[in-house]
């Protein structure tokens, strides 16, 4: 079953375009990274998901329902992020003995023992949290929900990089004794290629590609040698990066294609890259890069 189901979708700003005829379905029990560069339209897509925000035109259905305002949605949903709020009246310990009124599948047990090892004080008030420990504490919430769509838009921001790497541990044990739907959008795609099995990449409102992460790692690839073969080997390719290594080497990152062999078999050092950077060079604005600047 498709738990989110997107058709053509467009959000606008009144001086920006944020989604452009975004078209994706998400199946169920699969961990997704939302990836793309600033400013590509990650947020406004969560909150469209989330039923924060209403879309202009398109079709979203999530659990096979328009998300905007849905009971259905927000009571099986969660979106993760700086934006969380929680009453000024209810201690962080309060917030979490509320919270199974409202999340049928709440998890006391993961939420006791998360707040304990971060060891957060449970009398504090939510919005006195300084922003590593409201990261923290936005995270635990979110896991123990439990909800079947459960989404994180950049959950590590602020918090440091011992919490950020138990974060990435907590999500993964907990997604595999609880499988469900986990969107995490992230601006450090290295640090989670390791528990994406999808990967959505968006740039600049629109979806440049939707693809399992070894389909994204075998999408391209880096090929570096003297700088006459390099251009022949990529003549009339897709070069998505290219740069001058020094005086004779050229180093170009290109769509894989049958002319790879070719280049092997001719002496080209061949290098497989990472999801991370073959979504970077799929999104960069400049076939250079910020060496570029400095010429
Ligand atoms: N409330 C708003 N009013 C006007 N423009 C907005 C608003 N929210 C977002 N935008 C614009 O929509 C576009 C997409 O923004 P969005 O926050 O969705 O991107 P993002 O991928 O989450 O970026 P980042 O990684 O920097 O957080 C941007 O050009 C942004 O300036």
């Amino acid at each position: 079953m498709n738990v989110i189901d997107c058709q053509k979708v467009n959000k606008g700003y009144r001086r920006t375009n944020a989604l452009e005829d975004i078209t994706f379905q998400l199946t169920d029990q699969k961990i997704t990274g939302l990836i793309g560069r600033n400013g590509a339209g990650k947020t406004t897509l969560l909150k469209i998901l989330a039923g924060l925000t209403k879309h202009k035109s398109g079709e979203v259905n999530v659990f096979g329902k328009n998300p905007y305002n849905n009971l259905l949605v927000s009571a099986n949903s969660i979106l993760v992020d700086d934006q969380m709020t929680f009453p000024d009246s209810l201690t962080l310990e309060e917030i979490l003995r509320s919270a199974p009124a409202f999340y049928k599948k709440w998890d006391t047990q993961l939420a006791v023992r998360l707040f304990q090892y971060f060891k957060l004080d449970s009398k504090q008030q939510h919005s006195k949290l300084s922003k590593g420990s409201r990261a923290t504490f936005n995270m635990i919430f979110g896991l123990s929900t439990h909800c079947e769509l459960t989404m994180f838009d950049e959950p590590t921001n602020g918090m440091d990089e011992a919490v950020r790497t138990d974060f990435y541990r907590a999500l993964l044990k907990d997604y595999i004794a609880h499988p469900r739907s986990i969107l995490i959008s992230s601006h450090h795609l290295s640090e989670i290629e390791h528990l994406l099995e999808d990967i959505l990449l968006i740039h600049k409102g629109k979806v440049v590609l939707h693809a399992d992460l070894d389909e994204v790692k075998e999408y391209a690839v880096a090929i570096q040698g003297p700088v006459a073969d390099v251009e022949k080997w990529t003549a009339g390719e897709e070069v998505l990066h290219s740069k001058r290594v020094d005086e004779q080497k050229q180093y170009a990152v290109f769509k894989k294609n049958s002319k790879l062999e070719r280049a092997r078999l001719e002496g080209a050092n061949i290098q497989m890259l990472t999801a991370s950077e073959v979504c970077m060079y799929m999104t960069s604005e400049s076939k250079g890069g910020i060496d570029d600047v400095f010429k």
